[in-house]
């Protein structure tokens, strides 16, 4: 058995080298024609699928540790900004819609000072939890820093978009979270920015979002605020919206 173990480094080796060549691709699939060409014993293939896979497996737990929020579980700001630049960049490149809002949870400070960070971080994950609910499948949510969100929306005109941020609005101020005897609530300012013709990069819908966020806790927060809305395209202009 000793003696195997060499060729068993090397031949994991060479299976690993063969999978980076080809740009990753079935395991299995790789492995079998290492066999068939000869490059790998055919007794070897077992063992080392089996140690290719939990390779594979592990590295995929590392990656969505990698991508997500400790505290609440929600995708982080990083890969959130990864998954909003192409979700923009092919928005854009099909004139279709999208929007993202900035959802920053109100006074946080205060709850924190009364009741102790435990608190607000509980806090926290239900405020995700309870607007993860009013989101659909291609929809993304995310921890964008400290007490805000992100959400982006593809293929979501700017009355669907208002529409969800209302719901995340209306959800978060309906909570109530039992701490230690005490029933402990907050509620969520919303900023609103809607793809336009005026923004070249991802950068500046999110200024927009982050500027409306700044209006709506102008105007007293727990409330949503939207960007002015430009044309899609020039001369495409959107429907006015009342609110
Ligand atoms: N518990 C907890 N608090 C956090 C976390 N991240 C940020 N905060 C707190 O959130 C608070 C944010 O405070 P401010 O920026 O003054 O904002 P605010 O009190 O929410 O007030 P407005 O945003 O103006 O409504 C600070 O007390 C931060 O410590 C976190 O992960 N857990």
């Amino acid at each position: 058995m000793l003696l195997l173990l060499p060729s068993v480094a090397a031949c994991e080796g060479l299976a690993l080298a063969l999978q980076a060549l080809l740009g990753g691709g079935d395991t299995s699939l790789l492995l079998m024609t290492a066999a068939a060409c000869g490059l790998v014993p055919p007794l070897l293939c077992w063992p080392l699928l089996q140690h290719l896979q939990r390779l594979e497996r592990q590295c995929l737990a590392l990656e969505v540790r990698a991508s997500r929020d400790e505290l609440t579980g929600a995708l982080n700001r990083e890969s959130f900004l990864q998954l909003a630049e192409r979700e923009f960049a092919r928005s854009r490149r099909y004139d279709a819609d999208c929007a993202l809002l900035l959802v920053d949870a109100d006074r946080f400070r205060n709850i924190n000072d009364r009741f102790g960070r435990h608190c607000g971080d509980a806090l926290l994950r239900e405020i995700v939890q309870a607007s993860a609910k009013q989101l659909r499948g291609p929809d993304v949510l995310a921890r964008f820093s400290g007490e805000a969100l992100s959400v982006l929306l593809p293929q979501t005109d700017p009355l669907g978009a208002l529409d969800v941020a209302e719901r995340i609005r209306e959800t978060v101020a309906e909570l109530q979270l039992t701490w230690k005897g005490a029933a402990v609530g907050t509620t969520v300012s919303v900023g609103v920015a809607s793809l336009g013709v005026g923004h070249a990069a991802l950068d500046a819908l999110l200024g927009d979002a982050d500027g409306a966020l700044h209006a709506a806790k102008e105007a007293g927060r727990n409330c949503v605020r939207a960007a002015p809305i430009q044309p899609r395209r020039s001369g495409e202009a959107y429907p006015v919206i009342s609110k």
